[in-house]
């Protein structure tokens, strides 16, 4: 990591801390067709607002993840990159840190604590800066390919009390992080009412993903406390739609006076 980066522990506590509102994307690798195309597009990303880069899917059909990282190192500047594993395939030494997910919403010993295990001496080998994160799945009524992957029920988004004895339990642990994400694609966020009540019972940064693919959407993952959104899916749709949400982000920190 260059001297001029941030970490991404010391990124996401001050967003955290100064209430100031982040903005990841999330590169999907199986939808890194053309690199070079790819590259072009988002050459501007590097001096944009942009908090963080991720790079991560569900699965990966195509061998491809080392390959997709160093095109997003290409584009980034000193935005840093990381990854959000599918699985203990998901590893590349260039990235800058990793999110060490635990899917604490499942029962699947395999996504709590088996893919951990394979991944730690890896990437203690390769210096990633390990980020120790309550994974939550919040969902209810349509199946998203995380969810099927993991083969996990998810946390519903009617049943605030639920995440929030979740999330409590990821606190008493000791995470540091808390992610709750919809799923890709999911038709409905996570609800402002599941976000308050995680954020009821952490301090800690709290970063919201899964369907995020309008302002309204954004405005109200914020609004309800969440300091990191990841957005994907809409980007993929419809790449101006990075631009827009990082307009909005500088208006909305402007306008909270946190800058
Ligand atoms: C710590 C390490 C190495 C691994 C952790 C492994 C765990 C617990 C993973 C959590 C479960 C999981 C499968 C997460 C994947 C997260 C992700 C990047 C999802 C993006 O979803 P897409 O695969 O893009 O969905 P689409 O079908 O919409 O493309
Ligand atoms: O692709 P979208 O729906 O934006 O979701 C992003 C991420 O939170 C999914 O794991
Ligand atoms: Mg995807």
């Amino acid at each position: 990591m260059s001297q001029l980066k941030k970490k991404v522990s010391k990124i996401l506590k001050d967003l955290n801390s100064s209430g100031t509102k982040g903005l990841a994307w999330l590169v999907d690798p199986d939808k890194i067709i053309n690199p070079t195309l790819f590259k072009e597009k988002f050459d501007w990303v590097k001096d944009s607002y942009l908090d963080l880069i991720f790079v991560g899917g569900s699965t990966l059909s195509r061998d491809n993840f080392r390959e997709v990282v160093l095109s997003v190192k290409q584009i980034a500047g000193e935005i840093p990159v990381v990854i959000f594993p599918g699985s203990q395939m998901q590893l590349a030494e260039e990235a800058d840190a990793i999110l060490f997910l635990s899917l604490i919403s499942g029962r699947n010993p395999e996504y709590l604590i088996g893919q951990q295990v394979l991944a730690a001496p890896i990437i203690k080998k390769m210096k990633l800066e390990p980020l120790p994160t309550a994974y939550m799945l919040v969902n209810e009524g349509e199946i998203t390919s995380v969810q099927y992957v993991t083969q996990t029920i998810p946390l519903p988004n009617s049943k605030p009390n639920l995440a929030k004895a979740t999330a409590l339990a990821g606190h008493y642990l000791g995470m540091k992080y808390f992610y709750m994400d919809a799923g890709s694609g999911a038709k409905s966020p996570v609800s402002p009412a599941v976000i308050k009540a995680v954020k009821s019972v952490t301090k800690k940064p709290i970063i919201v993903g899964g369907g995020l693919d309008s302002l309204e959407k954004v405005r109200n993952a914020y609004e309800s406390g969440a300091d990191l959104l990841v957005i994907g899916n809409a980007i993929e749709k419809d790449p101006s739609f990075l631009a827009k949400v990082l307009d909005y982000k500088v208006l909305l920190n402007l306008s909270l006076n946190v800058n």
